[in-house]
């Protein structure tokens, strides 16, 4: 079959889309020289859900919607970059999962920053280092990442959009699986895949290393040596995967928030969540029935809540705040009238954002 005129369809079709793709673009250009002169946020997670969501009804296939988001997750942020150069900062080092899912929610044209710890997230956002900051916040089987979220109680920046990843490890090492003496990975890892590995691995000595990330270039480096390790790193340090999803569980996800400095809108059709960290005061807190009090002013007006967290306020013993995500967007009057209520009693109500639900 001569595939020539086949070929000849496709160039032609790609001198559109590159004509499209730049008139697109340009467009974006001019949204961004008014959002420099208004002020106005860069990224808008209301609008590239609403972006996704239209370009996925418009979808009859082939295509599949997934290879269509992430096809416009990298158109929107090409757009984005020509706008302005976003930072986004994530927990390090690169090729870590916090990277992993900084990269599924800005895509490849915005700039990255490791940072090592939550607190220098925040800060270098606050600071305006960088311009969003990628948190983890829960994990299906391990629960919260307690660290993360204590940082909403002393900052000011919001949560504006949220993702979930799907956390998966690939056996990563230039050598055949046969050769393997040596497994290295963070224990945290190894832990999570020591039924695959007691299995096909059976003789291999298990070694804890500092990252992921760090174990890939071990394995890169010494002769026997494997390593555990999200499959961006084997990408990232050029190394191969010999196997993918070698995690013992199915389905370990793990949710992120995205922080800035400027709320979010809402998205509506019940697509929106919102989260709040509330005190009842440490004489309140001892009350009987002071969560039900709590939670009544919310779930009267049919706002439902499908997180609730207590920790330790730091301030005194025992007295506790507790962290809430709940449906519905903070623009809501229903929200509103739930929080004007909440306030007459509880000496702290924080609004820490408005975003909308995960794709
Ligand atoms: O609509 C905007 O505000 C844009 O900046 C354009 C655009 C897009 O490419 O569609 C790009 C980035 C934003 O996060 C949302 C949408």
């Amino acid at each position: 079959m001569d595939l020539n005129p086949l070929r000849e369809k496709i160039d032609d079709i790609d001198r559109q889309l590159v004509e499209l793709l730049n008139r697109r673009l340009s467009l974006a250009a001019e949204i961004g020289k008014f959002k420099r002169h208004s002020g106005g946020p860069i990224y808008v997670a209301e609008r590239e859900d609403a972006v996704f969501r239209k370009v996925t009804a418009l979808n009859e296939g082939p295509i599949k919607n997934d290879a269509l988001r992430a096809i416009y997750r990298e158109i929107m942020s090409a757009a984005i970059a020509l706008e302005k150069p976003l930072v986004i900062a994530y927990l390090g080092p690169e090729a870590t999962n916090s990277h992993a899912a900084a990269l599924k929610k800005f895509g490849a044209s915005v700039d990255y920053q490791p940072l090592l710890t939550f607190a220098d997230i925040f800060t270098a956002v606050e600071k305006g280092e960088a311009d969003y900051g990628i948190i983890p916040i829960e994990n299906s089987t391990e629960g919260s990442v307690r660290d993360a979220l204590d940082q909403f109680v002393t900052s000011d920046l919001k949560i504006v959009a949220q993702l979930n990843l799907e956390i998966s490890y690939a056996l990563i090492s230039p050598e055949p699986l046969e050769k393997i003496t040596k497994v290295y990975s963070k224990d945290q890892a190894l832990a999570q895949c020591r039924l695959w590995l007691q299995r096909h691995l059976p003789h291999a000595q298990l070694v804890n290393a500092s990252s992921t990330a760090h174990a890939v270039e071990i394995a890169r480096d010494e002769p026997g040596a494997a390593a555990v390790a999200p499959p961006i790193a084997a990408t990232h340090y050029g190394v191969p995967m010999l196997m993918r999803n070698i995690q013992d569980k199915a389905n370990n996800t793990t949710r992120f928030f995205v922080i800035g400095k400027t709320p979010s809108g809402p998205v509506g059709g019940g697509r929106d969540m919102t989260s709040f960290l509330i005190s009842l005061g440490d004489e309140a807190s001892r009350q009987p029935g002071a969560l039900l009090r709590m939670l009544k002013p919310l779930t009267e007006r049919g706002i439902n809540m499908s997180k609730i967290e207590s920790r330790p306020s730091k301030r005194l013993a025992w007295d506790y705040y507790f962290y809430l995500d709940v449906t519905g967007h903070y623009d809501d009057p229903a929200m509103r009238a739930a929080v004007e209520e909440l306030r007459t009693f509880c000496p702290l109500v924080k609004w820490l954002g408005s975003y909308p639900v995960a794709a």
